[in-house]
């Protein structure tokens, strides 16, 4: 099935784009959960704004669709200040990021995605402008070419990762904020989908919400997707109305998994089982067997099948749980010890 339910938003349409910055917080006030880091960043964003400095370079770090291009937004608002928006693939030479460094104004924000990508060169030339606000640059060329330094306005790097583990230790050393998004509970994702409705003016049950929040796996992405794709079936099979009979109905239409679960998270769960005996195995067998790398199993998908009890992290290894074997109907071998 092709719905666009991929919480990476990698293939997302530009109508999609379009309404997804269409139901994009704009301001602290407007964001739902995340609460600590929240918190916290609302502290350090009165606190640089009552200074009148740039805010410290922050981190925004964990598995897609949570969030961290909302927050890095958020941060310019809130700051009251220019965004500059680029990607670590898309800067392969120094001179572009020479050419935007000496475009920011003071305490403007320069936002990074897939910070983890950005080529070592680049990388490298980055450190002094995240220091002390300075960088060189090459003048003519040839036998007179030399490099003069100059300086930046102070500005904030706002750098997001799903990859914080590929990080280099330098670069993460320079961020003096760094904040790891969590996966969202039932609850909150109920608001933000409530808030999603009002925004695109659809009537929806609370009964729905709640059902169309549990079937997200944690991921505000993932929500708005399925209540899009929920209002089409209400709109067509219905009264426009999102009731919980549509709601079920558009789910099941929809395949969506129970708990939300993605291909790949039920593919890493039926190899542990298939092929290993429901654990104990190590992450890089699983993720060969899967044919994905380690780090993004462990980063992006393990969290998520983890705090949904699925899978037990061991001293031996991965394994998974009862709830497993119970969601993809499968039976326990003899051989194995009862968990429960
Ligand atoms: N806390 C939230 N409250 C309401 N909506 C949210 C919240 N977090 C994210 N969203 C919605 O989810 C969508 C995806 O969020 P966002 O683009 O910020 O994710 P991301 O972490 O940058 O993902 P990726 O790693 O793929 O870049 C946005 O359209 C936004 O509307
Ligand atoms: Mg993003």
């Amino acid at each position: 099935m092709n719905e666009n339910l991929d919480p990476s938003g990698e293939n997302l349409s530009p109508q999609e784009l379009d309404i997804e910055k269409q139901l994009r917080p704009l301001s602290f006030e407007d964001f739902t959960g995340q609460d600590q880091a929240l918190e916290n960043l609302q502290i350090f964003v009165q606190a640089a704004n009552q200074r009148g400095e740039a805010l410290d370079h922050t981190l925004f770090h964990g598995p897609p669709g949570l969030g961290k291009t909302t927050l890095a937004h958020i941060l310019a608002n809130e700051l009251d200040v220019n965004i500059r928006v680029t990607s670590g693939p898309v800067l392969d030479k120094p001179g572009d990021l020479a050419g935007l460094l000496t475009n920011l104004d003071e305490r403007d924000v320069l936002f990074i995605d897939e910070i983890h990508r950005l080529s070592p060169i680049v990388e490298e030339y980055l450190y002094s402008a995240m220091e002390d606000y300075k960088i060189d640059i090459m003048i003519e060329s040839g036998p007179n070419a030399r490099s003069v330094q100059i300086n930046l306005n102070p500005f904030t790097l706002v750098g997001a990762t799903t990859r914080s583990g590929l990080l280099t230790a330098p670069m993460r050393a320079r961020f003096g904020i760094s904040s790891r998004l969590q996966y969202y509970s039932t609850r909150l994702l109920t608001t933000i989908i409530q808030r999603s409705a009002r925004i695109l003016n659809v009537p929806i049950a609370m009964e729905a919400a709640i059902e169309i929040a549990g079937r997200s796996r944690g991921t505000p992405r993932i929500a708005n997707a399925l209540l899009r794709r929920i209002r089409d079936f209400a709109q067509i099979k219905g009264n426009g109305k999102i009731d919980i009979e549509i709601a079920r109905f558009g789910l099941n239409a929809l395949n969506v998994d129970a708990f939300g679960l993605d291909e790949m998270d039920n593919k890493i769960l039926s190899t542990i089982i298939e092929k290993f005996k429901g654990g104990p195995v190590g992450i890089t067998t699983i993720a060969t067997a899967v044919s994905e790398s380690p780090e993004t199993i462990e980063e992006v998908y393990e969290p998520f099948l983890i705090q949904q009890g699925f899978i037990m992290r061991t001293s031996r290894g991965r394994e998974v749980t009862e709830a497993a074997y119970k969601h993809l109907g499968k039976n326990r071998g003899s051989t194995q010890s009862e968990l429960f």
